[in-house]
């Protein structure tokens, strides 16, 4: 790719440290500017070496950059949008790595007007349940896919220009539709967020927490990892998805009710029987075989 001589990372945390120090490795930026609202966070990033220069907002940091890299909670990046679309140059790229798109692509609209076409709507699926600059790596995103939601407007150079970031650091672009992606995330994202947090907050609030919590093992460890992620990302994401993760949880009420018949019937072999199919879905999709060759 060619060598972008300022990138703008607002929101240095986990994905913005992540993403300024893969490309800056892919070599693919001369000069990377931070901004973020807590000052402390972006001491550490300019220590850490993750970024060359912190601004004073947003704003100070997309000014004169070539491409501008929003990773803030979701409910976030509107304002942050405003404030980028009145500072850049008209050929500067603005981008983000929100959970949720379709709420962020509305409000983008109506916080850029004629700026609109500059901005291209991203989502990398790669991340961890540790927030903060500290937890940035270089390889995060390495193999990892990263969906963009362009519309209509999206401006081809600037689709092009994120294309080649996110193939510079390692990771596979698929194009979809903002609506597409947020039904699509609620079930295998969302949901399960929504489910490790509540399992978690119902045993918790128990007055025998701690005893319970004493005795969990390796299956409660995997189930709840993500419960330990940032809840106001969470909270975010769950209100900005709302439509898309009601549903989803409509149907895992459901399915759960089935389980939950079948086990009050004591109706051994339906139980055994949907077990099985879930295990081999999930060892086909671990294999790989669930992949879609359409979005390659
Ligand atoms: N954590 C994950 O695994 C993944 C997160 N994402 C998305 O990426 C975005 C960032 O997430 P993380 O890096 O995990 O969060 P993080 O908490 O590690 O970093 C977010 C940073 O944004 C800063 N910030 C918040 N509001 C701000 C504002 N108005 N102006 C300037 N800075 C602000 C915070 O101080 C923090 O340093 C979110 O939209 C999230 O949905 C996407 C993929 C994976
Ligand atoms: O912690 C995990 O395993 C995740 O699932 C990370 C993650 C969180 C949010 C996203 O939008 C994408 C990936």
């Amino acid at each position: 790719m060619r060598r972008l001589k300022t990138v703008a990372v607002v929101g240095v945390g986990l994905i913005g440290g992540s993403f300024a120090l893969a490309l800056r490795r892919a070599g693919g930026v001369a000069t990377i500017v931070g901004a973020d609202r807590d000052a402390a966070a972006l001491e550490r990033a300019t220590a850490l070496g993750v970024i060359d220069t912190a601004a004073e907002s947003a704003a100070d940091a997309a000014r004169g950059a070539d491409l501008v890299f929003i990773s803030v909670p979701v409910r976030q990046i509107p304002t942050v949008l405003h404030d980028v679309a009145l500072a850049i140059d008209p050929t500067a790229v603005i981008t983000d790595a929100g959970s949720t798109k379709e709420e962020v692509v509305r409000r983008a609209r109506e916080e850029m007007r004629d700026r609109f076409p500059r901005f291209v709507p991203g989502h990398p699926i790669a991340g961890r349940e540790t927030s903060g600059v500290e937890s940035a790596t270089v390889e995060l995103f390495r193999g990892a896919r990263v969906v963009l939601t362009p519309c209509e407007e999206t401006d081809a150079d600037a689709v092009d220009l994120a294309r080649t970031c996110w193939e510079a650091v390692g990771a596979r672009v698929a194009l979809t539709t903002a609506r597409q992606h947020d039904e699509i995330f609620a079930s295998v994202s969302h949901l399960p967020h929504l489910l490790a947090f509540a399992l978690v907050s119902e045993l918790g609030s128990r007055d025998n927490a701690s005893e319970l919590f004493s005795f969990a093992a390796g299956g409660f460890r995997d189930f709840t990892r993500i419960a330990g992620s940032s809840p106001e990302m969470w909270r975010d994401i769950a209100l900005q998805n709302r439509d898309a993760l009601l549903a989803e949880l409509e149907r895992y009420e459901g399915r759960l009710a089935v389980f939950r018949e079948l086990i009050d019937k004591g109706d051994g072999p339906a139980l055994e029987r949907l077990m099985r199919e879930a295990r081999s879905a999930r060892h086909a999709w671990l294999s790989g075989s669930k992949r879609s060759p359409s979005s390659e």
